[in-house]
């Protein structure tokens, strides 16, 4: 169990990066959601203990985020922007980190290659330069990276950026694989990319936890608050467009889903079941309109 308490990060110039992050993080696949810049990357880097808070901690299995090396035993990593030595093969670059990782038995690390590079399905690509690896391929290497010296924690911050839908899939059912008697904390901004498999979500939005709970709890957050209806033109060019989340052309006019307490006066619109997607951008449109309201 992850046991964070009053967590926070001021970066330099008073930027509040975290502010009173509270939350308790069980086992199996979590994922942290939250826009660009709400500070997911900032939290992920602590409980890597790569920064220091500025003040708080957090217990990762009882370990005070203050013992950085019990704490890195514990821990495998996977960072936004991974670098790779595009020169190494797979399998060497995997064998540089097993020994920086303190691990110094030659054949072990050879036998916890091969079962990583299996795992990771890159068996066969293991002994190919990564310079001709794709952009799945390497995020797979980064897995097989974190897994190395069997983390019972694995930290992944927007391991699906730029990957296509295929290899999006394929990554997501390797990580809850690798969940099964794990903590897996996955960072997004991408609803999809936690719908299927993590057991709870937190929220972050401007360095505070707006949301922690299940799935569905999420979802029907937006309840109430999803309207579908046929606008004509020119009242959709009148709508807010922050309020609009999706737009489809039908033969009667254009079908237009909105998130907003009530809907606009002059549009002809229905209450609808709200998606996940819709219940966590009615929790942040009502977080944000709290922040406006604050300022
Ligand atoms: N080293 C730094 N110095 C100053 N400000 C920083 C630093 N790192 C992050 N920030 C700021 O802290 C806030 C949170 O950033 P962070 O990268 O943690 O968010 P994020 O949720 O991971 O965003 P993204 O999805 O864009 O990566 C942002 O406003 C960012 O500009």
């Amino acid at each position: 169990m992850i046991k964070i308490n009053h967590l926070y990060k001021m970066y330099r110039k008073g930027h509040m990066a975290l502010d009173d992050v509270n939350l308790t993080i069980g086992e199996g696949m979590v994922g942290l959601l939250g826009p660009n810049g709400a500070g997911k990357t900032s939290l992920m880097r602590i409980l890597a203990t790569l920064i220091r808070p500025s003040s708080g901690d957090a217990l990762i299995h009882g370990v005070s985020l203050k013992n950085a090396e019990d704490i890195r035993k514990m821990i495998g990593y996977l960072p936004q922007q991974f670098q790779v030595y595009p020169q190494l093969t797979g399998a060497e670059f995997l064998d540089y980190v097993a020994v920086m990782k303190g691990m110094s038995d030659p054949r072990k690390r050879k036998a916890e290659i091969s079962r990583l590079l299996e795992e990771v399905n890159l068996a066969e690509k293991g002994n190919k330069r990564i310079r001709t690896y794709s952009g799945g391929m390497r995020r797979r290497l980064g897995i097989a990276q974190a897994l190395l010296g069997s983390p019972q924690v694995l930290i992944v911050d927007e391991p699906t950026a730029g990957l296509d839908p295929e290899e999006r899939v394929r990554f997501r059912n390797l990580l809850t694989r690798f969940s099964l008697g794990r903590i897996v904390l996955l960072s997004t901004h991408i609803v999809a990319d936690i719908e299927s498999n993590c057991r709870q979500i937190a929220v972050l939005d401007r360095g505070e936890v707006r949301f922690s709970g299940d799935l569905t709890r999420l979802q029907t957050t937006g309840e109430g608050k999803v309207w579908e209806g046929i606008v004509e033109e020119s009242l959709f060019a009148k709508l807010d467009p922050m309020s609009i989340v999706s737009t489809r052309r039908t033969d009667d006019g254009l079908l237009c889903r909105i998130i907003a307490d009530a809907p606009p006066i002059d549009m002809d619109a229905a209450v609808v079941r709200p998606t996940l997607e819709d219940g966590y951008l009615a929790l942040l449109r009502s977080s944000q309109e709290e922040g406006a309201g604050q300022r």
